[in-house]
């Protein structure tokens, strides 16, 4: 069996639950429709839909039912070991809670409840420049913690923030490149509805010296327009990744890679990893299906530089799929937060457990001691129907 911290998992994460009815469902592909109960509208309005026609988030789920684990017998796999070492940090599992800005609309606690969960379990936490708790409020509860950048139009808050987040414990930048500005977002439009524009999300903005610095007034409503002028940042070339690298000594990872190409620039440009996204298919309608992109991409850089993925993985066995298409580990998205909205911290720990505990189940069930044996031989493509 495989530990992780306090809880073993696998086989013996059954029993958790074999006395007691779980008030948050198990079958993590039914968490939205649970979520839906506790969220307001305008919350799941927002959490939920994806950009344009949703044809990216389609993409993203049908991508992974296009490819079968194929599981192996008489293979000794009774002891697992899922602990790796990610860019220096080390984790009892290859999964990473993905950056989520506004976690408060799902839950009042928001990235407070998520960074502690991931701190019981052992697991890193990304905290987004969106958040609606500051860099240093979230390093009081977190465990590892790495940070991912909305890279602002401003030079100045730009070094504020890498600097917030270098004397608050972040060890990783993850930079965000595929939301230079949001998407077409109807549910959001015909809603009328965007968090920050209410001011919610700007905890990292309205708590920095230099962000305050440049504001004319007190008025909320000034700030928030400053905001707005700050955040689209759709000029950004290859070459300022340099900007980057010289005012941040840890790791860089560059989240948002879908082609090839990209990912062969990012490793031009020295950056130390990738997560393969796309956004969960909330920036770009019609845009290539994240799994789908991902083996071209692990074989062109996987041994240069730290492959990841997310967008579409909602069960552990999605992970071995990623894994096995060559993700050095994946990021974890909406179902972590559909756990928060149904019970705050204890119910983003109820995802986690469940995730890693049908992660380590689907490795033992498919003869696999360690995730690193799964690769492409793991896998048979779906007939097609
Ligand atoms: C409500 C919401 C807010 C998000 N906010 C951010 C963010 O602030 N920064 C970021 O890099 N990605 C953000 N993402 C994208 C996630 O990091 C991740 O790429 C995405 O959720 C993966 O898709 P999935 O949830 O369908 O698996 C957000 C996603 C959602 C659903
Ligand atoms: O909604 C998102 O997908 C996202 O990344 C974001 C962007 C700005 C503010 C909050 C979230």
């Amino acid at each position: 069996m495989a530990n992780f911290g306090d809880h073993q998992l696998g086989i013996y994460a059954q029993g958790m639950f074999a006395h007691t009815r779980p008030e948050i469902t198990t079958d993590l592909s039914r968490l939205e429709s649970q979520a839906a109960g506790s969220l307001s509208a305008e919350a799941m309005g927002y959490i939920v839909p994806s950009a344009g026609s949703g044809s990216t988030a389609r993409a993203n789920s049908a991508a992974f039912e296009r490819w079968r684990l194929s599981p192996r017998m008489l293979r000794g796999s009774a002891e697992r070991d899922l602990s790796c070492t990610i860019l220096g940090t080390k984790m009892p599992a290859p999964l990473v809670i993905a950056p989520v800005g506004v976690q408060t609309l799902a839950h009042p606690d928001g990235e407070l409840a998520t960074a502690r969960a991931a701190a019981a379990l052992g697991l890193t936490y990304t905290h987004s420049t969106q958040a609606s708790h500051s860099f240093e409020q979230v390093a009081e509860v977190a465990g590892d913690r790495w940070y991912q950048l909305y890279w602002p139009t401003d030079r100045d808050v730009c070094l504020s923030f890498l600097e917030r987040a270098k004397a608050s414990g972040y060890s990783v930048l993850v930079v965000t490149l595929d939301t230079g500005t949001l998407g077409w977002r109807p549910a959001d439009l015909d809603r009328g509805f965007l968090p920050f524009l209410k001011g919610e999300g700007l905890a990292n903005y309205f708590s920095d010296p230099a962000f305050k610095a440049k504001l004319a007034n007190e008025e909320p409503a000034t700030a928030v327009m400053h905001f707005a002028q700050m955040f689209s940042n759709l000029g950004l070339t290859w070459d300022d990744l340099s900007f980057l690298r010289e005012h941040w000594d840890g790791p860089i990872v560059l989240k948002g890679i879908t082609s090839v190409e990209d990912a062969k620039l990012a490793a031009e440009h020295g950056m130390d990893g990738l997560v393969v996204s796309n956004h969960g298919g909330r920036q770009v309608d019609g845009a290539v299906a994240a799994l789908d992109a991902l083996p071209g991409i692990a074989d062109a850089v996987g041994e240069q530089l730290t492959v990841m993925f997310d967008s579409g993985v909602r069960t552990g066995s999605d992970a071995a799929k990623a894994l096995a298409l060559g993700a050095r580990a994946v990021l974890l998205g909406r179902p972590f937060l559909y756990g928060l909205a149904l019970a705050g911290q204890a119910g983003v720990e109820h995802v986690l457990r469940c995730f890693l505990a049908e992660l380590d189940l689907t490795l033992a069930l498919c003869g696999y001691s360690n995730h690193r044996e799964l690769n492409r031989t793991s896998l048979v493509p779906a007939p097609k129907s």
